[in-house]
């Protein structure tokens, strides 16, 4: 989802969250927040519910803030008094499991206490975890009290809930286990960077950082001396030259969203907005509403004064809709219509609003396979590709991994302060036949962040050589081997032959990933050197356990 993010950015212009909690929630926030450094300032306000909302009120007269982010009972109550989005973190089925696995082991009398609505689905986990679960929703902090005193009267030991809860059963003396776990924290926060994102690309903040940001790659950052990328780099200049759509196709990871840029950027509409959009990895009314925005009151929620979608924000510049295969049906008849007509009309509205647009977009999937399948609209098919750009697989142009891979690590010890070998081209060329024989699944994405590992270790260790045996220990994956290492390897490490190429992650790896990263999924993501699109459409692929 590396388009519902903004980059890495300067503090004035990150987004401003507040957590506010007054429970053991906090401490979650606070183990949070640093990973969310680079993203946006956050805040935490140890306050909760009126008290909250009078301070926030108040600070809101003087100073911005782009999202409140709030769980349970005290989430809901801000939500309906505060004039900023709250974004209310949710414990996920995951999250259950893991704290009625922690609550087994205390006692086989367990209630689970949750903010208004109780899981009906527990009931069915009753015997798989051997427990006699009790469960019970509350609305008001006097009702959830009222509620642990009657569990603690018929004999209960442990109750499961949320920050409030937990408090509430320790006061009574009993054991609280938190509901919340890291990775829901985690999505909360991502949730509200992207209603960041949204909401200052409504307001207009972000359109005009736009223009240069969200399109930062231009033709020179699309590296490799192979006829295959001179090719692209020429076609695309010349595609730059025309109005008409492009459609990029390639491989995860072969730098579709770069061309997609350097286009824009080679353009006549270089200083417009460039406009990024994951078709795959909105929900489908979500990405109705985003593209061709809604009108007030097309829905429950819609805001007033309606809202401008992504073709209107996108006006005279270029919106690139990434993973168009992943487009609904229903969706690619009414873009199909905006391209036509060359004006949208907002959901819920009636007026056409005149759109200047170039539709740059990209799939890695087999476009005229879902054609034929009847997935995606041939008509539409061939509205968006007038011109076609097809990004080799790097696999494909062996003669560019060395280059690319001297200049990517050179960007990496940069970025540590370290200094590269004064023989790095060397050195590099003595590990050609691990890197060229690679199959590289994750193309130059993967290979990207392979010398990033790398650096890391050359930078702890600067008078090791980079030779193939350290390079095999660091990237094991080269030699055919999957787990990465966990600390420096021994400079003496016997070198291995390269292994057949390594399959593509399956869902089973990104699952493993994810739990290994404690379900951050830009850290699960850089692990299997994939992007977080990919790492999603392995997820929805992968079945939930059990099944
Ligand atoms: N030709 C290239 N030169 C230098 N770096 C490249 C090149 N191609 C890709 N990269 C690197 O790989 C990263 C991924 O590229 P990009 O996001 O454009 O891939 P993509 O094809 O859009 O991937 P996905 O389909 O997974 O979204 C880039 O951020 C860049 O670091």
């Amino acid at each position: 989802m590396k388009h519902l993010r903004l980059s890495r950015r300067d503090d004035a212009e990150k987004p401003i969250f507040w957590t506010v909690s007054i429970s053991r929630l906090s401490d979650l926030f606070r183990d949070i927040t640093p990973e969310f450094d680079d993203d946006a300032l956050i805040e935490p306000i140890h306050l909760g519910f009126e008290d909250a909302v009078r301070h926030i009120r108040e600070r809101l007269e003087t100073e911005p803030c782009d999202a409140v982010i709030a769980a349970g009972s005290n989430a809901a109550y801000l939500k309906s008094r505060l004039p900023v989005p709250v974004v209310i973190a949710r414990a996920s089925g995951f999250d259950v499991m893991q704290a009625l696995a922690r609550a087994r082991k205390i006692s086989d009398q367990v209630a689970v206490v949750t903010y208004q609505e109780s899981m009906p689905e527990l009931i069915e986990l009753q015997s798989a975890f051997g427990l006699a679960l009790v469960q019970r929703a509350y609305v008001t902090e006097q009702d959830a009290r009222a509620q642990i005193s009657e569990l603690k009267a018929s004999g209960i030991r442990v109750v499961v809930g949320p920050g409030l809860v937990n408090d509430l059963a320790e006061e009574a003396g009993l054991t609280g286990i938190f509901l919340y776990s890291a990775a829901s924290i985690r999505q909360a926060f991502e949730d509200a960077l992207e209603i960041a994102r949204l909401t200052r690309l409504e307001s207009g903040r972000a359109r005009g950082n736009a223009d240069t940001r969200r399109a930062r790659h231009g033709l020179a950052d699309l590296r490799g001396e192979s006829a295959a990328m001179e090719q692209t780099r020429h076609a695309i200049q010349l595609f730059a030259r025309s109005p008409a759509t492009v459609l990029i196709q390639g491989e995860t990871g072969s730098g579709k969203e770069l061309a997609a840029q350097a286009l824009h950027r080679e353009s006549l509409r270089a200083r417009q907005p460039f406009i990024a959009v994951n078709c795959g990895a909105v929900a489908e009314s979500l990405l109705e509403s985003e593209l061709f925005g809604y009108e007030e009151g097309a829905f429950t929620g819609s805001r007033r004064g309606g809202h401008a979608g992504l073709f209107e924000a996108a006006d005279r510049g270029t919106l690139f809709l990434d993973e168009i295969g992943e487009m609904p049906l229903s969706l690619q008849t009414r873009l199909l219509r905006v391209l036509e007509e060359r004006e949208v009309v907002r959901v819920g509205g009636t007026r056409p609003v005149p759109v200047n647009v170039r539709i740059v977009s990209a799939t890695h999937c087999d476009l005229d396979q879902r054609v034929a399948d009847g997935r995606f609209r041939a008509d539409l098919f061939y509205r968006l590709g007038v011109l076609r750009l097809t990004l080799p697989p790097l696999r494909e142009r062996r003669e560019d991994v060395i280059g690319l891979a001297q200049w990517h690590l050179k960007q990496a010890l940069a970025a540590l302060g370290a200094r590269p070998h004064a023989n790095l081209h060397a050195e590099l060329a003595a590990c050609a036949p691990l890197l060229e024989n690679y199959r590289w699944p994750g193309n130059v994405r993967e290979l990207r962040n392979l010398m990033e590992r790398l650096a890391l270790f050359l930078a702890s260790t600067p008078l090791q050589a980079l030779s193939p045996s350290f390079l095999l220990g660091v990237a094991p994956e080269l030699g055919g081997a999957s787990s990465a290492p966990s600390s420096p390897p021994a400079s003496a490490m016997p070198q291995r032959t390269p292994a057949p190429p390594a399959a593509a992650p399956t869902p089973e790896d990104a699952a493993r990933a994810l739990a290994r990263c404690g379900g951050n999924r830009q850290a699960a993501a850089d692990q299997l050197g994939i992007s977080r699109t990919t790492l999603w459409r392995l997820m929805r692929r992968e079945k939930p356990p059990g099944m």
